[in-house]
């Protein structure tokens, strides 16, 4: 037995037990979801570090308020909700954020985002809606419908992939899960995170919670969030960084009314073959760097994306960009 204590562990293999770990945390909110599989054809580790814990959660952090569930406003449609009706409020708040391209909801009836639009707000019915789980205002909330591999890959540490069939251009892939701090929070472990060779904190920070419906910019400083998913969170945390991604994160609101709390959920932004490794671009994309990226580091990091037209480093800290005139 490998040498192993005569544990579960040893006896039915870490990837099983992983593996049963991940279907366990997620049966009730990804029913449609293929099971997730972990692959290492690199060396011997037989699955990530276990010392998280898999879930699609959010977990509120301290003095991160979980949403106030009375504050939301529920729309009142029957069945399903029409994207052409003139009372639905879903759609009304939807539009708040949507530009021109977008009528109704974002996403059409197959469940695909309709605009290309980077990033992109989604506010999807909430509890307080009438309408059931069948609405097609209700994607994010069904959960993981792709199939997923985590594998090992040579430069980067591990990864998640596509497995089997292709994926549709503009797909709900996934949530970014973890805890969601206060910004103080994220500042503290930041740094003991930067003495290792991983995070895995991103910054909650969209164009629009920064910016009014006219493009002015509204941001004191205060109240932002980051969700860290080094404790808690699901594939999402083994997405590795490409400078040709073909995911994009986008914003999106369900039963949270605050603005500067939305869920971070990732989309497919072309097709995407089977066994492809799926990646996004830590640094947001070139025209929106003023919005989210992955918290800064303390210095460059040397990219292994790959792609033709790697840059070369993943992200920068804020003094690079300064000095670039960024
Ligand atoms: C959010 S984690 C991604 C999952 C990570 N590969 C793992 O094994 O847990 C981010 C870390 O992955 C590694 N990484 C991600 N993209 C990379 C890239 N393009 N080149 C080199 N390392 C990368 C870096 O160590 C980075 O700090």
């Amino acid at each position: 037995m490998n040498g192993l204590p005569d544990t579960p562990y040893a006896r039915f293999g870490f990837k099983s037990i992983f593996e049963a770990h991940i279907q366990e945390n997620t049966a009730l909110d990804e029913l449609d979801a293929p099971p997730i599989k972990i692959v290492n054809n690199i060396d011997d580790d037989p699955c990530p570090d276990p010392t998280f814990v898999y879930t699609n959660k959010i977990i509120y952090g301290e003095g991160v308020s979980p949403p106030d569930l009375d504050a939301l406003q529920g729309c009142d449609c029957e069945g399903p909700c029409d994207p052409n009706s003139k009372t639905c409020t879903c759609i009304h708040r939807q539009k708040q954020y949507s530009t021109n391209e977008v009528e109704g909801f974002v996403h059409n009836d197959k469940g695909i985002l309709q605009s290309e639009v980077e990033p992109l707000v989604i506010v999807e019915c909430n509890s307080a809606c009438r309408c059931s789980i069948a609405c097609q205002n209700r994607i994010i909330q069904r959960g993981r419908t792709v199939p997923i591999t985590i594998k090992k890959t040579r430069e980067k540490g591990w990864g998640s992939f596509a497995r089997l069939s292709k994926y549709l251009v503009w797909t709900f892939v996934g949530l970014y899960a973890g805890e969601l701090l206060t910004d103080e929070e994220a500042e503290e472990r930041g740094i003991v995170y930067d003495k290792g060779p991983c995070t895995y904190l991103f910054d909650v920070d969209f164009y629009h919670i920064k910016h009014d419906a006219n493009g002015v910019l509204v941001d004191d400083g205060k109240g932002h969030h980051s969700i860290d998913a080094y404790h808690y969170g699901n594939f999402t945390r083994f997405l590795n960084h490409s400078c040709s991604p073909n995911l994009t994160m986008h914003a999106a609101y369900i039963n949270e009314v605050d603005v500067q709390k939305p869920l971070l959920v990732m989309y497919s932004s072309r097709k995407i073959d089977a066994g492809e490794e799926l990646c996004f671009s830590y640094r947001g994309t070139d025209d929106e760097r003023d919005t989210r990226k992955e918290r800064e580091r303390a210095g460059d990091q040397t990219c292994h994306c790959g792609s033709k037209n790697c840059r070369g480093y993943m992200f920068r800290g804020r003094d690079a960009d300064e000095e670039d005139g960024e």
